[in-house]
């Protein structure tokens, strides 16, 4: 397998490499700090040594429950938030088909997934009702709390639509509960319930549980196959494992981000030129966003989907406030290419392009833009990866969390808690009524 690479070369007009060389020592420190678990919110490191020791036992049930879900199901409504939905979600956009659920179920060769609990919208949930009506139906409920409101609201309505549906008992073989391993609302439901439950681990935080059964039960619905998901992310393990900030990429791009931040590049904007990577996207702004975004500081992190959104914000870009830096994530490959012909005529002018390929314009299209944005003063990194694979998600998975990790540390934070996110929930409850103490 190719690797996977970071070329930070249209940074070097920005920084120095004494910068960098500077926090050698320092990225060794945090190295250490990591793997010895003496760092701040070290109870959450399970998923530093995941891909090399997740529960096998739990690993092949996931698959197992996948298969029965794909024989009897022609609906999978996964039913999640944050941490608790989108690694599942970046990873069935970014290897299923484009048009997943519209794809003809006997080529599909597995259910219709929807997401929904990432929302309390109820024209959203309506909407989803109409569209499943009449179909068989699995649910997976995954929520480590269990107790976080959206999800467990919309449960509450799905719940009582299966039971409807299904009778208590056929609704509870098709109920799947992905939450903590002992405590928790959801645990004591699904035991009432008898519904097949998957662990979401004690010391593995959310947005750092896509590659547990969080993420891999709606993989693997989906069709991916899970070995080469955690093959992937065992590579990085080993190949990221390295203390030394040269020979460790994804340490280089948590000290580039630092840099560049205490620059005042203050915004990342993280960059697909293939849209199935829109999800990759939510998925990296929650993992870098609840991690860094601390006492006050940390990098606010943004997606965007060229070439569409260049016709929408690449005029900021280009000439907005000079506070933003560019990580291009760089699919190497393509496929089914789709070759220019010339057309009579040439009304739109394009026939110069005769013969060259869909790709190939979306190739040049990045290197053009990569230009004119550094030319414009944003610094831009690139994540070269060599194809969409199952393989690869696994990898980059792993490249972000231990990249995000250093980062946090770097930066002077915790990048394991997510204190901040109780403060509208305080708020939200009050407004709710919800009784004291509960
Ligand atoms: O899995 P749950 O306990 O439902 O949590 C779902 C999400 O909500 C919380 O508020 C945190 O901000 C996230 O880190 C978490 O992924």
């Amino acid at each position: 397998m190719r690797d996977i690479t970071l070329d930070y070369s249209n940074v070097l007009d920005f920084i120095s490499q004494l910068e960098m060389a500077r926090l050698e020592e320092t990225v060794n420190l945090y190295h250490r700090m990591l793997h010895n678990g003496t760092g701040a919110g070290s109870d959450f490191l399970g998923w530093l040594d995941l891909p090399n020791s997740y529960d096998q036992e739990e690993f092949e049930r996931v698959k197992a429950a996948a298969e029965d879900i794909r024989k009897k199901a022609g609906v999978f409504l996964v039913v999640g938030i944050g941490g608790s939905y989108l690694g599942a979600r970046a990873a069935i956009e970014m290897l299923g088909h484009c048009f997943y659920n519209e794809v003809p179920g006997d080529k599909r060769r597995g259910p219709k997934i929807y997401f929904v609990g990432q929302n309390v919208s109820s024209l959203y949930i309506n909407s989803l009702l109409e569209v499943i009506e009449g179909q068989d139906i699995c649910v997976n409920v995954i929520s480590k709390s269990g107790t976080t409101t959206e999800p467990a609201l919309v449960f509450r309505i799905l719940k009582e639509y299966m039971d409807n549906k299904y009778g208590r008992v056929e609704a509870g073989k098709r109920i799947y509960a992905t939450t903590d391993k002992s405590k928790g609302a959801l645990r004591l439901l699904s035991e009432q319930e008898g519904y097949e439950t998957f662990v979401v681990p004690d010391n593995i935080g959310g947005r750092y549980s896509v590659l547990t059964s969080v993420g891999l039960l709606p993989m693997a619905v989906a069709g991916i196959d899970l070995n080469e998901v955690m093959r992937g992310a065992q590579v990085a393990a080993k190949d990221l494992g390295v203390s030394s900030l040269n020979d460790n990429m994804c340490y280089q791009y948590a000290a580039l981000r630092n840099i560049l931040y205490d620059k005042g590049k203050t915004i990342e904007v993280l960059v697909n030129y293939e849209s199935s990577l829109f999800y990759l996207g939510e998925w990296f702004k929650q993992l870098f966003g609840e991690s860094e975004g601390k006492d006050g500081k940390g990098i606010f992190p943004a997606s965007l989907n060229f070439t569409t959104d260049l016709h929408s914000m690449g005029q900021y870009i280009q000439d907005g406030r000079r506070n933003l830096f560019e990580t291009v994530i760089n699919i190497e490959s393509s496929h089914n290419d789709i070759v220019i012909k010339k057309i009579k005529g040439d009304m739109d002018g394009l026939n110069y392009l005769e013969g060259k390929t869909i790709s190939f314009v979306n190739k040049k299209a990045m290197e053009g833009t990569i230009a004119a944005h550094v030319e414009g003063g944003v610094p831009n990194l690139i994540i070269n990866v060599p194809d969409i694979a199952a393989y690869y998600f696994g990898y980059l998975v792993y490249f972000f969390e231990k990249a995000c990790a250093m980062s946090g540390y770097l930066l002077g934070v915790n990048p394991f808690n997510q204190p901040g996110v109780e403060a509208y929930k305080k708020n939200m409850f009050k407004l709710l009524g919800k009784p004291k103490g509960e």
